[in-house]
């Protein structure tokens, strides 16, 4: 497991070992020791989400108030633009995002602590994204952050206008957000 840390100190980037040979591949997409040896928590992931979108689907950015969640995502096919904003009032990285390449080819998980907003933009024709929570869908908690805020500046790599649903229109710009009060150590 190769670890990349990324300009937001709680947010990682794991790069799996792969094993590959004439049949096709293996590799350990979660192991739960290994997890707490390179990113020193423990987590208690408790749901898994496997969801399917098409190029220009934009989804997020996504938060639970309470229940906050935090989320270890890949993209078992195809390629996504993966985007963590940090929501910690206090933190250092308070409104800084970080975005990362995620595809089928590199396998590469990003890490997103409790306390951050997540989304996702597809590059490829299709993909499909899987992630796991470290807490429960709290549909009354959920919250979203709008994608194109000027004051959070995310550089989509969209050449088009993304596709969102009618919630994810509906998002606030972080001056408006409810956000987090506690600004780490992160909570799993
Ligand atoms: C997120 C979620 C949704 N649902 C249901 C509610 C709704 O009817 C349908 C679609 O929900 P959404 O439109 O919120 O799905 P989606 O826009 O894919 O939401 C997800 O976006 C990414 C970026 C995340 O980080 C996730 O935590 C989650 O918020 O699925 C669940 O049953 N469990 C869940 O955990």
């Amino acid at each position: 497991m190769n670890v990349i840390p990324t300009a937001i100190a709680d947010v990682l980037v794991l790069e799996p070992k792969v094993f590959g040979d004439e049949r096709g591949f293996f590799f350990e997409s979660y192991n739960d020791k290994v997890f707490q040896q390179v990113v020193g928590i423990d987590p208690h992931f408790v749901q898994d989400n496997h969801s399917f979108s098409r190029q220009g689907v934009l989804r997020g950015l996504h938060y639970q108030i309470q229940h906050p969640q935090g989320k270890l995502v890949r993209a078992a096919r195809g390629e996504i633009f993966d985007v963590a904003v940090d929501l910690r009032r206090n933190s250092p990285s308070f409104g800084q995002w970080v975005g990362y390449v995620l595809n089928d080819h590199n396998k590469r998980q990003l890490w997103i602590p409790a306390g951050f907003a997540h989304g996702f933009a597809v590059l490829s024709p299709e993909a499909e994204v899987l992630y796991k929570a470290t807490d429960y869908y709290a549909p009354t908690y959920d919250r979203t952050l709008l994608w194109n805020d000027q004051a959070i500046g995310i550089d989509w790599p969209l050449a088009t206008p993304p596709l969102l649903s009618p919630k994810d229109q509906r998002g606030l710009p972080l001056a408006e957000a409810e956000v987090f009060d506690f600004s780490g150590p992160p909570l799993s």
